[in-house]
């Protein structure tokens, strides 16, 4: 469930009316996402402003002060041809408003669905994407430090405490050590860009093999490039069963390499990189875990899922990229 925010008809209208994008025809709630409440508009159109919108409400870990970086980030990246949506921008140039003391934004329909098993082709498009986005973003002028770097991490399982952790899993609080490694993993020598930090599978729209739109850019940050990559790579190269997929890690560095080919620094770090990258999903999700309320109508996500992750590249050491 992602509406948090009720806004009825009137709302809406006089929301809309403050954009050049025609009058409002429907606007329907969206279920997926768990962070902000977003709503699937459509209006009557005006000029080159096409009629289907997604209009999102900011809820929760998000700095408004940030949100000028993720939405010029989007007009950056689109303008560059890369598959974002455009922010649409009100009447007074603003990028987003303020409704019910909450920021929101009007941001295009983008068409696609997200793939529940993705494949091999699947993955070699999404990593060149990915790496078509890296550079088109090197030249935007603004920039954000990544709130949930691996000293962040570490500091969030640290402050769950072993003792809660183990509430969750029995093994969970081995990885406060785990964490406290990543942490002192020095990654500032790397090439960095704009990164999307968590290009998971439910935030690519595609068609076919074809990337349609990457979203949720709500913990993008400026850091290093081969982050980004072992993020992606960690969240689509498992299946179901969280056995990894050597055809779709392969593909996706493949499809990745044919736009950027990694520095010999890069593929050296990748395993510590993508050690970290789990890391920083298992504190995530294992303070949402002891955070969300029984009756939430939000549905928690398993931190032991990239525990299992972790194992596999703590294991598979510099072998992941020649598997
Ligand atoms: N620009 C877009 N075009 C089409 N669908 C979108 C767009 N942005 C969001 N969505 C839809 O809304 C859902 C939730 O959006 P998302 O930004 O992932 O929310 P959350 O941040 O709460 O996870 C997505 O799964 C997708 O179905
Ligand atoms: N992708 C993260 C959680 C962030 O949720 P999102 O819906 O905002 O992408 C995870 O899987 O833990």
């Amino acid at each position: 469930m992602a509406v948090y925010t009720h806004l009825g008809a009137e709302d809406l209208a006089r929301l809309i009316a403050e954009y050049d994008v025609g009058e409002l025809v429907s606007a329907k709630g969206i279920a997926e996402g768990v962070s902000n409440s977003n709503w699937l508009v459509e209006t009557t159109g005006s000029g080159n402003s096409g009629t289907r919108f997604i209009l999102t409400l900011y809820e929760r870990r998000i700095d408004y002060a940030d949100l000028p970086y993720f939405l010029d980030l989007l007009d950056h990246l689109a303008a560059k041809g890369c598959p974002v949506p455009r922010t649409m921008h009100d009447r007074s140039g603003a990028s987003f408003r303020m409704v019910e003391g909450k920021a929101a934004a009007l941001i295009e329909f983008l068409p696609g669905v997200s793939p529940t098993r993705p494949t091999p082709a699947q993955a070699r498009s999404i990593g060149a994407v990915l790496a078509d986005m890296h550079l088109a973003a090197r030249d935007f002028p603004l920039s954000r430090a990544n709130a949930m770097d691996f000293a962040a991490s570490a500091a969030i399982l640290a402050n769950c405490g072993a003792q809660r952790l183990a509430t969750v899993h029995p093994e969970l609080p081995a990885m406060l050590d785990h964490a406290r490694a990543a942490a002192a993993l020095d990654l500032a020598a790397l090439p960095q860009s704009q990164t999307h930090t968590d290009l998971f599978p439910d935030n690519v729209l595609m068609r076919g093999d074809t990337v349609t739109g990457l979203i949720d850019f709500y913990f993008a940050c400026t850091g290093p490039m081969a982050l980004d990559l072992a993020v992606t790579h960690a969240a689509w190269c498992f299946d179901a069963e969280g056995r990894y997929r050597a055809d779709c890690g392969n593909a996706l560095v493949a499809g990745y390499e044919s736009v950027r080919p990694l520095k010999p620094a890069e593929r050296a770090l990748f395993p510590q990189i993508a050690k970290g990258a789990c890391l920083r999903f298992v504190a995530s999700r294992a303070e949402d875990w002891l955070e969300t309320p029984d009756d939430a109508l939000v549905t928690r996500k398993d931190p032991m899922q990239f525990v299992e992750r972790w194992r596999f590249y703590d294991e598979a050491g510099a072998g992941v990229l020649d598997a």
